[in-house]
């Protein structure tokens, strides 16, 4: 870990470690809210109503951590990375992001940090990719030597060189997805912020950036926080995770502590050739009977139990399709909360 630079820690909370060095959180969020007033109700009976997209939300990284921050849809993920990288200011809560306070410092801040959203684009879609890095290194001030550097470091790790000279709307989502990232860290940020790095990719594409992160994160101790809906950038990236769910912190820690807080099974989906009644096999339950499709939840997740199970449904009944889907992480946390458990929380690595 990287020691505190008093300096640049300007109002983060700097860690005692082994009484001498002291580590600084890259991010320290402490009871961060953010509200909103929307507009309800029919035409004209319109009511305004509050709602707390983000409640009471605390937890730090440590530099070097790559932390995913989970929860199903709406649960406020995207206002809270909004609210790291300065667009939005909370209404409620202490919030510093590299020392910074990301909404009242936020050209300093973007110096410090990348930000990708895999849904948008930072680069210029009429341009080629070349000229877009061209133009980020002039919008972060990089100085000439060390953009052609880390330009060409960064081509060469992303397997960038055969489309430099292609315009951005041209580019695959893979290939756009590897420019932006290679436009995010042209100015070699210390934390990187990632909204769904690998959404919409192919296996491949997957596997490129979840190892191009990793080894950025291991040879120049980039901190990441990514949101993600992907248990594989989950199981492949992160160690820890954060999950929260209608707004408020629900779970703080190691990937395998929430899963033993709730166990997900695989789900076999079969097309048969005709409609039919629920297929009973052991080793699964039907759960869902849409027409020729069913659902089975298989009761184990060994590869012995997909098997056996498949040969049971494919000697009893005329199969046209099978698809062995893995639980998703919103499955995980949905889970967790139908058990109804006390979710556990365990301290951030680093702290103490
Ligand atoms: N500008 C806004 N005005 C009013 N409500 C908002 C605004 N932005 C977000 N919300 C509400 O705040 C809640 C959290 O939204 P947010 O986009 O942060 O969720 P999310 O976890 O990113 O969801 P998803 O995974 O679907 O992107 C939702 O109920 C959403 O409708």
């Amino acid at each position: 870990m990287r020691p505190g630079r008093p300096g640049l820690a300007r109002g983060a909370a700097p860690l005692p470690i082994h009484g001498e060095l002291t580590v600084t959180f890259v991010i320290d969020a402490h009871g961060l809210g953010r509200g909103f007033v929307r507009s309800t109700g029919p035409l004209l009976r319109r009511r305004r109503e509050r709602v707390s997209a983000v409640r009471d939300v605390t937890f730090s990284v440590a530099p070097g951590e790559i932390v995913g921050y989970l929860g199903p849809n709406g649960a406020g993920k995207s206002t809270t990375m909004k609210m790291l990288t300065g667009i939005l200011a909370p209404t409620r809560g202490r919030l510093r992001v590299c020392g910074l306070e990301p909404s009242r410092q936020r050209t300093r801040l973007a110096a410090r940090i990348g930000v990708v959203f895999g849904q948008r684009t930072t680069l210029w879609w009429d341009l080629p990719l070349r000229d877009s890095l061209t133009l980020v290194r002039h919008l972060y001030r990089v100085d000439a030597a060390a953009h052609a550097a880390r330009s060409a470091e960064l081509t060469e790790l992303l397997e960038l060189g055969p489309f430099l000279a292609t315009p951005v709307r041209q580019l695959s989502l893979g290939q756009r997805m590897r420019g932006d990232l290679a436009a995010a860290l042209l100015h070699d940020p210390e934390l990187l912020v990632l909204d769904e790095p690998t959404i919409g990719l192919d296996v491949v594409s997957k596997s490129a950036i979840r190892e191009f992160l990793l080894r950025r994160n291991a040879e120049r101790g980039t901190t990441i926080l990514l949101t993600t809906h992907d248990l594989g950038d989950v199981e492949r990236l992160c160690r820890r995770v954060v999950v929260i769910d209608h707004g408020r912190l629900a779970f703080d820690g190691g990937l395998d502590a929430l899963r033993a807080g709730a166990p997900t099974p695989r789900t076999l989906v079969v097309d048969l050739a005709a409609p039919a009644g629920p297929i009973e096999v052991a080793g699964a339950r039907t759960v869902r009977v849409e027409g020729p499709r069913q659902w089975l939840e298989l009761s184990g997740n060994p590869a012995e139990v997909v098997s056996e199970v498949v040969s049971a449904v494919a000697r009893r009944h005329a199969v046209v399709d099978l698809t062995l889907r893995e639980p998703d992480i919103e499955d995980v946390v949905a889970r967790l909360y139908a058990r109804g458990r006390d979710v556990p929380r365990e301290p951030a690595p680093g702290a103490g």
